[in-house]
């Protein structure tokens, strides 16, 4: 059974007018997307600014209200479960934060906020509860004597490990990654992906990683959607979807990724030149691999049949 299965997901925001406030029109941020995760798998949420990443994530987590469709945590429909039976599998789910400065509360000390989590669902001894933040500190790599400073007295990088250290407070079992490395400096942004790679097998963890960097996650991750305007426009393995992508939109997030090696730079430059010239002036209009043209409104029905 499938760890996580996002069935024809749907998040509209009321857009309200004139004097009454009434409901004029929607925001379409999630349109009807649909995937799964297998225990232990890594898969990759892609798409430029706006695309409805992080409102799925919140959705997945309930932090958002789903408008259509389904999430299945283990076969349970999360949506449609009482608060008490939701609080079970709402500790299983965790969600680690773009930015670490504004995520962590400041005036808390490491230990309250690793604790923070644990407290809320699982009473404990102070001694027990000081044992299991020590151990996770350790775990993710910071001093012992950490656990008495503030978030201002860290890196970024030591910021996001201690954000790491609370979302595994509780053992979860998912873990939404929202732009996870994105506030941080280049050379640290590999560290933190690498330790989370490292600690996934360890703690049994399947991770959702949010990115607009294609690039930044495409080693991480087992599969891959691509998103555009609250849907799908393609989906499947990362070596497929990178190496092979089917999609213009791909091919143009793929060619906006930074080229190390300088011949390669230059033939990354011709690229991004031709499917420049190729776009209109919106994405709405696509090619499918056999070169013919098909509107956005009909990506998820060419998607839903070509990855059957
Ligand atoms: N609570 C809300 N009320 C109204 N509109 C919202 C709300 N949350 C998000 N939106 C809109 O939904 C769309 C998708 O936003 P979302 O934050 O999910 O995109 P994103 O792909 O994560 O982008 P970014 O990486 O910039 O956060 C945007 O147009 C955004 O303005």
């Amino acid at each position: 059974m499938s760890l996580l299965k996002v069935n024809d997901m749907k998040i509209h925001f009321p857009i309200r007018g004139g004097f009454f406030r009434t409901v004029v029109d929607h925001i379409k941020a999630v349109d009807g997307i649909s995937f799964e995760l297998e225990p232990g798998e890594t898969y990759g949420l892609v798409g430029e600014s706006g695309c409805g990443k992080t409102t799925t994530g919140r959705g997945i987590i309930g932090l958002n209200t789903i408008t259509g469709g389904e999430v299945l945590f283990e076969g349970t429909d999360l949506a449609k479960q009482s608060r008490s039976e939701r609080r079970k599998h709402v500790k299983d789910i965790q969600m680690i934060f773009q930015d670490p400065y504004s995520s962590l509360n400041s005036r808390k000390n490491v230990l309250n906020i690793i604790a923070e989590p644990l407290r809320n669902f699982e009473r404990m001894s102070p001694g027990e509860e000081l044992k299991r933040v020590q151990a996770l500190v350790d775990r993710v790599g910071l001093n012992p004597e950490s656990i008495y400073k503030y978030p201002h007295q860290f890196s970024g990088g030591q910021r996001q490990r201690i954000g790491i250290a609370r979302a595994l407070m509780l053992n979860p079992k998912l873990i939404i990654a929202d732009e996870p490395v994105s506030a941080l400096d280049v050379s640290v942004q590999a560290q933190v992906l690498n330790f989370m790679q490292e600690i996934q097998k360890e703690f049994n963890l399947t991770y959702l990683f949010i990115s607009h960097d294609l690039g930044v996650i495409k080693h991480l991750c087992d599969r891959i959607g691509i998103m555009y305007k609250g849907r799908f426009v393609e989906e499947g393995t990362a070596a497929d979807v990178y190496n092979n992508p089917q999609h213009l939109y791909t091919k143009r997030l793929i060619a906006a990724i930074p080229e190390m090696n300088p011949e390669k730079r230059f033939e990354k430059m011709h690229l991004r030149q031709a499917i420049n010239e190729e776009y209109r002036t919106d994405y709405d209009s696509y090619f499918d691999k056999d070169g013919r043209m098909f509107d956005l409104k009909s990506v998820s029905e060419t998607h839903s049949v070509a990855v059957q």
